[in-house]
Parts: C-alpha cells; sequence; structure tokens
C-alpha cells in the first residue's frame, strides 16, 4: 500500500522536472531530487552552487530542507537524477542529513523515467552515526 498515491516512476520524474532549475554555473553538472512524505506531498529540489564553491547546496537537501522547513518530517523516499550516463548516488554529506529523518527512507536513483534502482538509506550508509546514538545516555555529556 505504501505507493498508492505516487510510484517510484513519478517520483523520478518530479526529480527530472526539479533538475531544470538546477544552478550549475561552475559545475554544469544539473541534478534534480524529490522528497515524498507519508502525507503524500511532494518536494522538490535541484543543487544551487556558489562562487565560494563551499556553499553549494546538493539537489537532495535543498528538497529535504523544504520538506522540513514546512514542518513536514515524514518523509517516505527521496529520488535522485543527475546525467544521463550514470546513476547519481547522494554524496556522503546528504546520506548522513537523509539518514536523520529515517533509516528505512527508500532511495531512488534514476538515470531516466524508466532505469532506476532502489535502495534504503541504510544500504547506502551502514552503522551510521544517527539521532538514537546521542539517546544513549540521555543526552550527557
Ligand atoms: O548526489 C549529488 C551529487 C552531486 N550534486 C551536485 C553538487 C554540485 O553542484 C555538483 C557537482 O558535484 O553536483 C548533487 O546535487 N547531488
Ligand atoms: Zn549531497
Amino acid at each position: 500500500m505504501e505507493e498508492k498515491y505516487m510510484t517510484d516512476k513519478e517520483l523520478i520524474k518530479e526529480a527530472i522536472k526539479a533538475r531544470e532549475y538546477a544552478y550549475v554555473p561552475y559545475s554544469n553538472f544539473p541534478v534534480g531530487a524529490a522528497i515524498l512524505t507519508k502525507s503524500g506531498k511532494v518536494y522538490r529540489g535541484c543543487n544551487i552552487e556558489c562562487a565560494s564553491y563551499s556553499g553549494t547546496n546538493c539537489a537532495e537537501r535543498t528538497a529535504i530542507f523544504k520538506a522540513i522547513s514546512e514542518g513536514d518530517k515524514e518523509i517516505e523516499a527521496i529520488s535522485v537524477i543527475g546525467d544521463m550516463e550514470s546513476y547519481t548516488y547522494p554524496c556522503g554529506i546528504c546520506r548522513q542529513v537523509i539518514t536523520e529523518f529515517g533509516s528505512n527512507i527508500k532511495v531512488i536513483v534514476g538515470k531516466s523515467e524508466n532505469e532506476f534502482k532502489v535502495h534504503t538509506i541504510s544500504e547506502l550508509l551502514p552503522h551510521a552515526f544517527s539521532p538514537d546514538d546521542l539517546k544513549k545516555n540521555g543526552g550527557k555529556k
């Protein structure tokens, strides 16, 4: 029943649309991402680069931050699409940020709307440091 409101293919299509707005004057490597939350809402994100390169934000985090900042924290899935030649997997920082919101989040990486692979975030970031680790000592130092 998980996919009653959006299939993996549809969420990849959302990432393809998100990629249109990628701001990539330095890398010329556009990436699109789309988040599906339990409420059935979709949040799109693109990568946004910056002349001070470290200010760059990945497509995945743009989409996540849009959802969280709207109060929509129950993330079911995220789709990601870069170029058509290879699968673009979330970078290490994005894997950590995705893990923050659930170890079972589905990560769909696509080359096109017909070619994609499905993982969970815990497959992509095994043995992750997570919010639970901070709870083990009751938050004390
Ligand atoms: O999963 C990824 C990998 C890379 N990028 C962006 C960051 C930068 O703008 C460009 C090149 O690294 O691609 C993403 O948005 N998501
Ligand atoms: Zn990233």
